[in-house]
């Protein structure tokens, strides 16, 4: 046990699904001190971000929705280690968000989905140069970590394999994030999965879904009734070999969350995916 003072963390996003599950993790843990609860909804403002994530005691911290003031105040205070803002917003403010964060000195780890690869790199480009870690973890639960590396192992072996998708249907992008990056992953051995057979039409526009890097197919599904499920499906002469992760419940992803709220303070530039700092 270190006598240090507890980190600093915002929490952008605050009244939304994994917000709330943030705000309740970030409460519970001793070594770290929600400073912070930031939310554009305007029903929420004012209120205890305790208070709204369901915990029994408020905690004083209010929703509001000034970024730029808090930035400034949670860099201004010296005592403290450097803050972290944790944010799981919306695919169209992320960018903004994370270059807000950055020039402040402020550390982002980032659960928001959707940015583009050029997105990415550009933020990884302004981490480096102001030499401040950022987190950009497509997926947060240890289990989706173990599915792709399961994944990886077995694209050695086979040749065909899509990915099919499903998520609640108030998800605003698709592909999930996640499908992006195991396709991305199961890419980096430099092999085009896939080889057409036949000259293939679509009778209906997206009917074989999207095509990823090296020719892998995601499908996506939206419904009520889903959180967030993935499934890799190899197949090959004969067999299928089928991947699965599914989640119940948010809390799956807050354990990965306190891990890289720990681990930024350590970063001077940018890393992309929970497995890099496991
Ligand atoms: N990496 C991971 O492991 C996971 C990632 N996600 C991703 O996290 C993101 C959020 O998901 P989820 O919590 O389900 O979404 P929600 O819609 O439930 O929550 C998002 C919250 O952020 C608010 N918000 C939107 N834009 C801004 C902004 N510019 N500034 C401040 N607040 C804003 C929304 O307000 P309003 O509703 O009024 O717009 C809402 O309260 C998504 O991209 C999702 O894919 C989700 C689960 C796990
Ligand atoms: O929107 C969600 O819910 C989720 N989004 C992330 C994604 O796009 O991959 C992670 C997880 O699938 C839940």
């Amino acid at each position: 046990m270190t006598n240090q003072a507890p980190i600093p963390v915002i929490v952008n996003g605050a009244a939304g699904k994994m917000g709330r599950e943030v705000i309740k993790a970030v409460a519970l843990a001793p070594d770290l001190n929600l400073v912070g609860a930031i939310d554009h909804s305007l029903e929420h403002q004012d209120k205890d971000a305790g208070e709204l994530a369901g915990l029994s005691e408020p905690l004083e911290v209010p929703i509001t929705n000034q970024l730029e003031p808090m930035l400034g105040y949670v860099a201004g205070d010296r005592q403290s280690p450097p803050g972290v803002i944790v944010d799981f917003t919306h695919p169209d403010s992320v960018y903004d968000n994370i270059r807000s964060a950055i020039a402040y000195g402020i550390r982002p780890v980032v659960g928001t989905t959707g940015l583009s690869p050029e997105q990415i790199q550009d933020l990884a480009d302004f981490a480096d140069k102001a030499s401040t870690g950022c987190l950009i973890i497509p997926n947060f639960s240890i289990g989706m970590v173990l599915l792709q590396q399961a994944a990886v192992a077995a694209s050695k072996y086979f040749d065909h394999v899509e990915i099919i998708e499903l998520h609640h249907n108030q998800k605003a992008d698709a592909p999930s994030g996640t499908a992006i990056q195991t396709a991305q992953l199961l890419g980096e051995l430099g092999k085009t999965f896939n080889p057409a057979l036949v000259e293939e039409t679509e009778k209906l526009p997206g009917a074989r879904g999207s095509v990823a890097d090296e020719g892998i197919r995601i499908h996506s599904v939206r419904l009520p009734g889903l959180i967030a499920h993935q499934e890799v499906i190899f197949g090959a002469a004969g067999q299928i070999y089928t991947l699965r992760h599914d989640t119940s419940d948010r809390a799956c992803y807050m354990p990965g969350v306190l891990l890289a709220i720990r681990k930024i303070l350590a970063l001077k530039s940018l890393v992309y995916g929970l497995e890099k700092i496991l």
